[in-house]
């Protein structure tokens, strides 16, 4: 296996700046900018986020993505807000903008559930402090900036226990093997989220305990987060890996021996049914047919136990444009029908490794609201 140039690949200018690791988002103290995903892996651009309406759009247009990093974006897009919001006359109109600003942010994508989730937590907190008659409007302000910015290390910290869970449960099941190899889809990694990622961080831990042989990454079309993004976290992190495309997933799973396929979500229903990047449901199929582990590694704040199954999860219907285009040139034959859906939904029974969460990995008949 060789890499692009038959030498030591080297990462783009601009990705190394002291960077622990590709940083999808930067914030501080009210100062909030993020990488534009749109021009990976070209160049490296922030651009800043200065309000909701920012965000929203940051986030529709994709130039954030991820479930959990459009979750941090969002909130931290209010917390932006709020700073600068001179202090509220009262907590009813201070929850009134809160709650006005979170439902908006709620609808710029519909499958994933963290943003939704934020929200109503967000939301909750804010109700229980306009009950409170000790905590005036300033100071509920400033618990509700708090609880928005606390988003940003609480998902690392996140990050890091699913890395570890899933790392440990991987290693466990393929006790007979030195090395692993693992297959994953979309992406996972630091670009979707604060840092260290959820299904890429359960590679990364791996990778950190010496125990990856080799990771097939899918080109994850017709986005392609996955030959932009994905593969250049793993070029970034030093990761054994193998690009190939999306129709290769069966024949690699035949002629590498792999052992798992780990992949993120964007939302899990209450019986383990999961939403995430088309292809997925795919590849737990092939997975299901070649005797090999399919994990799903997502923070809990992905699992919406409002929903009884797979079957009550919107998906969301990208722009044709996504799929008969590279860029700016035509690459399908015009007046072509298309059907582009973001997501697919994967039965609970096909995932056969398990629910790696920050709490430990789970069944998806153990799934309880904690
Ligand atoms: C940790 S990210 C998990 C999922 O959000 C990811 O696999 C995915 O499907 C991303 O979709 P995207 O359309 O890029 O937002």
């Amino acid at each position: 296996m060789t890499s692009e140039s038959d030498g030591e690949p080297s990462p783009p200018p601009g990705y190394h700046n002291g960077m622990a690791t590709l940083q999808a988002i930067k914030y501080n103290d009210g100062s909030l900018e993020i990488l534009d995903q749109l021009l990976l892996p070209e160049s490296c651009t922030y651009i800043s986020i200065n309000n909701v309406q920012d965000a929203w759009s940051a986030i529709r247009e994709m130039k954030v993505r991820g479930a959990p990093a459009i979750a941090i974006v969002g909130s931290l897009s209010l917390a932006v807000e709020l700073r600068k919001l001179a202090a509220p006359e009262t907590k009813k109109d201070l929850h009134s903008l809160v709650k006005e600003k979170l439902d908006y942010l709620v609808t710029s994508r519909p499958t994933a559930v963290n943003m939704q989730l934020a929200a109503e937590a967000c939301v909750k907190l804010s109700n229980y402090l306009v009950d409170k008659a000790s905590v005036d409007a300033a100071e509920a302000k400033d618990v509700l900036v708090k609880h928005l910015e606390a988003k940003l290390a609480n998902d690392i910290a996140d990050n890091l226990a699913i890395g570890e869970h899933g790392a440990r449960d991987i290693a466990k099941k393929c006790v007979n093997k030195d090395k692993i190899r693992v297959l994953t889809h979309c992406n996972t990694g630091s670009l979707a989220t604060a840092g260290y990622g959820t299904a890429l961080g359960v590679i990364l831990s791996l990778h950190k305990a010496n125990l990856v042989d080799q990771v097939y990454c899918t080109e994850t079309r017709p986005y392609n987060h996955g030959s932009r993004l994905t593969a250049l976290e793993l070029v970034y992190e030093k990761i054994p890996a193998t690009l190939i495309c999306d129709d290769m997933a069966a024949a690699a799973m035949k002629e590498f021996n792999i052992d798992a396929v780990i992949v993120g979500a964007d939302r899990v229903a209450a019986n383990g049914d999961t939403a995430n990047k088309i292809g997925t449901y795919q590849l737990a199929v092939l997975a299901k047919s070649h005797n090999i582990l399919l994990y799903v590694a997502a923070p809990f704040s992905s699992i919406d136990f409002q929903i009884p199954s797979g079957q009550s999860i919107p998906i969301e219907e990208r722009p044709h444009s996504e799929m008969t285009h590279t860029g700016s040139i035509r690459t399908a034959a015009a007046g072509i029908n298309c059907w582009n859906p973001g997501f697919d939904v994967t039965p609970a029974q096909l995932i056969t490794g398990g629910i790696v969460t920050e709490k430990g990995v789970f069944k998806s008949d153990q799934l309880v609201p904690v």
